[in-house]
């Protein structure tokens, strides 16, 4: 179960609003797309989900219960750029939060459960198409390559909820393409909610199963502090996408 429930949810930052009375249901294992202008608060949005930001006002649940107040390893998360450590190699990478999670100070885990969670993340590793190359370092990997990184780093955590902010924006089309066949796959076999924020309806409608608008629906300026973004469409997509079959 993953089913997040945004209820009558506002966000102002001192005297600017930017978003206004959302309330939507996300249901489990939805893969719901967020669209709308620049500016507009998807961002914001996400980073409330995350963890990373409360709302002024309204209430965010996951499972019927409040989200805990700080990110944790029930919501993963991939940014256009800048997800995975350039210090750390591939193998690195994808254990980094097992470690952190298993031994907050140290950073490191011993014997068996080290020799796990390095078989896991090598497994990890090759199902997003990395095999072979554990030992390099972000750097030494295309832009591709390191979005096939960050997607393998968050999900060895198993979360409920995948969080991607314009993941594959940077990307050129081709290797873009190919991520979304990854993505798809990755969303069918993984039991896991998806809530992805894009600046492209094509990519939208090929991975989702429900796309969501933001918009101000007032924007003179002398309004713009006064009332911010809200959710003005919600698709779903059809016929219906459900997660478990064999990707389109
Ligand atoms: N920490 C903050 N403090 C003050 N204002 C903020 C903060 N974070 C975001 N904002 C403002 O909130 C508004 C929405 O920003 P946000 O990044 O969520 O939009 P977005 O829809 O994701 O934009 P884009 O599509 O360009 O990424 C912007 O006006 C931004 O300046």
């Amino acid at each position: 179960m993953s089913q997040l429930k945004i209820d009558r949810v506002w966000k102002e930052y001192g005297d600017q609003i930017v978003l206004e009375d959302v309330s939507i249901t996300i249901e489990s294992r939805a893969f719901v797309a967020l669209v709308g202008p620049s500016g507009c608060g998807k961002t914001t949005f996400l980073r409330m989900i995350l963890g990373q930001e409360k709302p002024t006002r309204g209430t965010i649940l996951l499972d019927g219960a409040p989200l805990p107040p700080e990110p944790g390893p029930d919501r993963g998360v991939v940014y256009q750029k800048y997800s995975v450590f350039p210090h750390l190699t591939v193998l690195g990478n994808v254990l980094v939060g097992k470690e952190l999670s298993a031994a907050p100070i140290t950073g490191r885990l011993f014997g068996a459960a080290r020799r796990a969670a390095v078989e896991e993340a090598r497994a990890m590793i090759a199902d997003v198409g990395l095999a072979g190359s554990e030992d390099k370092y972000p750097a030494q990997l295309s832009g591709g390559m390191q979005q096939r990184l960050a997607l393998a780093q968050a999900l060895l955590m198993r979360p409920k909820v995948l969080l991607l902010d314009e993941p594959f924006g940077a990307l050129d089309p081709g290797i873009r393409k190919e991520i979304h066949q990854l993505m798809k796959r990755l969303w069918n076999e993984t039991p896991m909610t998806v809530v992805m924020v894009t600046h492209d309806m094509r990519e939208a409608f090929t991975l989702a199963t429900r796309v969501v608008a933001f918009e101000r629906p007032r924007d003179r300026p002398e309004e713009k502090e006064r009332y911010g973004a809200t959710i003005t469409r919600d698709i779903e997509i059809w016929p219906p996408r459900r997660p478990g079959t064999t990707p389109a």
